[in-house]
């Protein structure tokens, strides 16, 4: 059984997300009814080896030309370099403004390679189909591409949303449970944002999905789509409410830079203790409840995820992570933009937060003066 969710709004084309098992199987009837003149799989190397064959085999079977091109697994890949590689390969074998690129892997492959297609001959169709849950639940759908640069996080990107997107949920088998934690912040994430009922689902009967159970992952995906979807079908290009769905983020992208994007924090993990800390800030301003911003932290934590700085093993600036804030995507004039809560289930962008007092936080959180 599948579960197919709609994404679309002004603008912008619908598409469909479809959720269920086996379909890594069936991707070649699918990919093939949007009638590319090649499916070109971009993947990264440990995906490859494990999905890489049934993929371009069912590509093969509905009768589509295809070829893969892989990069090192890891968020290193997001990088200009990998981009040109992926670019010169697609010019190489010959693809032409017709051809589809089909992004098969986690969150990397899926902004690497949609940048790519945007770019590719000023931009050719693309089909993601992820097999992390991070990817299921979030990076698929919306059509946000990437690339990190040394100076931060996302910074090089494009808008460009697949024509479909297939989340196997069977695909997930293979993944090691730090990505499935990782994955599942930001479904935690989404319940925070906008359906208290489904955070307090994930931390009780749904808590299985955290350590990998197939059907509260199926669950966690579904419910994770339809409001991304909601989010995105209302603002594609994040003029305002998409925002929400950075809560979290301009903490957690400020650690990963420090990090130097390796591997003491996955994304998800930065996002996890970036929500711990967008709630906490939030209490602190007296904006919402410290039983909520306690609560909060209770549920990430609950799924083994970072919620202190103390949980990573380095001492940060405080003054360098403002600076990294300051130069986030949503920063305007200089001034320091987060998502703030006023409960779980509501959250709303501050514009102009006072970054004296986001200083004061992170050095009572434990950052350097
Ligand atoms: N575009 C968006 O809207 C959006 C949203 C959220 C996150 N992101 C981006 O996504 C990236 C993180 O994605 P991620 O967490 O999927 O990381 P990832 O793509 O690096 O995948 C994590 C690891 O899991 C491995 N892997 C993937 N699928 C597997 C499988 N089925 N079995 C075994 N191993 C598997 C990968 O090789 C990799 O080593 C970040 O760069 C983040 O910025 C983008
Ligand atoms: O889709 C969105 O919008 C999001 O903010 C989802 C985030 O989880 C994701 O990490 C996104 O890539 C962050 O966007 P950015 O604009 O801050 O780079
Ligand atoms: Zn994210």
């Amino acid at each position: 059984m599948t579960t197919t969710i709609p994404v679309g709004g002004e603008g912008f084309a619908a598409y469909e997300v479809v959720v269920g098992r086996g379909l890594l199987k069936e991707a070649g009837a699918r990919v093939a009814a949007l009638k590319p003149t090649r499916a070109f799989i971009v993947s990264d190397e440990t995906v490859a080896a494990i999905h890489g064959e049934t993929v371009r085999g069912a590509l093969e079977g509905a009768g589509l030309t295809t070829g893969v091109v892989t990069v090192p697994a890891g968020e290193a890949s997001k990088s200009f370099e990998q981009l040109e590689a992926v670019l010169d390969r697609l010019l190489a074998e010959g693809l032409d403004r017709k051809s589809l690129v089909v992004a098969l892997g986690g969150g990397v492959v899926g902004d690497l390679a949609g940048l790519a297609a945007a770019l590719f001959m000023r931009g050719v169709d693309f089909v993601q189909v992820p097999t992390t849950l991070l990817a299921q639940v979030d990076s698929s759908v919306g059509g946000k591409t990437a690339i990190d640069t040394p100076r931060g996080k996302n910074l090089i990107g494009a808008f460009h949303q697949p024509r479909l997107v297939l989340a196997d949920i069977e695909a997930l088998a293979t993944l090691p449970v730090r990505q499935v934690r990782s994955g599942w912040a930001e479904v935690l994430k989404h319940g925070l944002i906008c359906d208290a009922a489904f955070f307090d689902w994930l931390g009780g009967e749904g808590k299985a999905g955290a350590e990998g159970d197939p059907d509260a992952l199926e669950r966690a995906v579904i419910r994770s789509v339809e409001i991304k979807s909601q989010i995105v079908g209302e603002d594609e290009k994040e003029a305002g409410r998409r925002a929400l769905l950075n809560l979290g983020h301009t903490f957690g992208h400020a650690l990963e830079a420090e990090l130097g994007f390796g591997d003491a924090l996955t994304h998800g993990e930065a996002v996890a203790l970036g929500c711990a800390m967008a709630f906490r800030f939030s209490a602190r301003q007296g904006l919402c409840a410290a039983t909520d911003a306690d609560k909060a932290e209770a549920g990430i934590r609950a799924a083994s995820l970072p919620t202190r700085l103390a949980d990573v093993d380095q001492v940060f600036s405080a003054d360098a992570l403002i600076g990294r804030m300051a130069g986030d995507k949503k920063a305007e004039g200089g001034r320091l933009t987060l998502i703030l809560a006023r409960a779980i289930g509501e959250v709303f962008t501050d514009k102009n937060v006072d970054a004296e007092a986001v200083r004061a936080f992170l050095i009572e959180e434990g950052a350097a003066a």
